[in-house]
């Protein structure tokens, strides 16, 4: 598949997460298989740009290729001003969000609130994608079915993005108003991906290598999305691409190989964010990984007494090591 020059080495994408899918667990679903990445929401406001979080999450050094960087805000100047900046800054793909339920978000007419004013959505489009054409940077949009579950408006929001220059559109299977309840619905990204010439990509509630293949038969999308699945089990982006491509199923990953890919994410963490926030960051995914390992949840509860990058590595290492039997991993 191929967004705008890039070309992706397969139709199996990462969510972007904020606070979950940071720049060494989007390397690392990358090397185990994702064929696509964007980055968190980094906020459009320049304001923010020298904030702690937001620094952090415009860093992108180092990031396998083509990086995609996500941007969220409501005001097209802005918004087309912050394209440019992270373009400067290595982003080779733009993405708007159109998709962000969170009440901060959307208070200030950004993310899905977006999807109440289609005038608004077509500015914000239409002004990103002047400001990416010359610096030949694509420009995606990941966006939910509409506001509310009576007035679906994706449909429109669609077609008026294609027609603007997205050169991709990643439809989240819910209305703002679901917010992450009840189930993720295909019919809608399906009437949307008929209608549209540029790639669709289905999201929402994909878990499975069956279930990725079933949604893509059922859509007819040019690729997935798996945001919440991948939490704590990168490798299932190998798995669900070896699925699609061969019918068959991978083993999951042993006992040893989970331990070596634990630690050198680990190791990822520290390099890039330094010791202080490297130990915190590292330990929510800590609790990711070892949330359905016995043992696990107990042992990650003492994790926050460990402020260390060493002693956490040590410690991660030593659990691994003390358990003699391969530990069962969630199917
Ligand atoms: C903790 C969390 C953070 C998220 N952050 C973002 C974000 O920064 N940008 C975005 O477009 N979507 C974000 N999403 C939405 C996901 O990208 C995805 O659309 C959603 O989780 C549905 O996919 P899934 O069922 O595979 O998880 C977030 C979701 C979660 C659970």
């Amino acid at each position: 598949m191929r967004i705008g020059p890039h070309s992706l080495p397969n139709n199996v994408f990462v969510a972007p997460m904020a606070g979950v899918t940071d720049r060494p667990y989007r390397q690392l679903c990358k090397r185990l298989g994702a064929g696509h990445a964007v980055s968190e929401m980094a906020a459009s406001n320049p304001k923010l740009w020298d904030s702690v979080k937001t620094s952090r999450r415009i860093d992108h050094a180092g990031e396998i290729e083509p990086i995609a960087v996500q941007i969220a805000g409501g005001d097209p100047a802005m918004m087309a001003e912050a394209a440019r900046f992270n373009v400067e800054r290595g982003a080779r793909i733009i993405d708007i969000n159109m998709g962000c339920p969170v009440k901060k978000v959307c208070n200030v007419l950004a993310g899905s609130a977006l999807l109440r004013d289609e005038d608004l959505v077509a500015r914000i489009i239409d002004a990103v994608v002047n400001a990416c054409a010359p610096l030949g940077v694509p420009v995606t949009l990941k966006t939910r079915t509409g506001w509310c579950r009576d007035s679906r408006n994706a449909m429109r929001v669609a077609t008026r993005a294609e027609s603007l220059g997205i050169a991709a559109l990643a439809l989240h299977g819910r209305t703002r108003q679901d917010l992450y309840t009840g189930q993720a619905e295909y019919d809608t990204i399906r009437a949307v991906k008929a209608e549209l010439k540029i790639p669709v990509i289905a999201n929402g509630d994909i878990c499975t290598p069956e279930q990725a293949r079933d949604v893509l038969q059922y859509t007819g999308a040019d690729a997935v999305m798996i945001g919440r699945a991948a939490q704590g089990r990168p490798w299932i982006f190998r798995e669900v691409d070896h699925f699609l491509r061969t019918g068959e199923k991978l083993a999951p990953p042993d006992h040893k190989e989970m331990r070596e890919l634990l630690l050198e994410h680990l190791e990822d963490h520290y390099r890039f964010y330094g010791e202080y926030t490297g130990v915190r960051t590292a330990r929510k995914h800590i609790g990711w990984y070892l949330a359905d390992l016995p043992g696990g949840p107990a042992f990650c509860a003492g994790m926050n007494q460990i402020e260390n990058t060493r002693e956490q590595w040590q410690a991660v290492a030593d659990w691994f090591d003390q358990s003699d039997e391969p530990r069962a991993l969630a199917a």
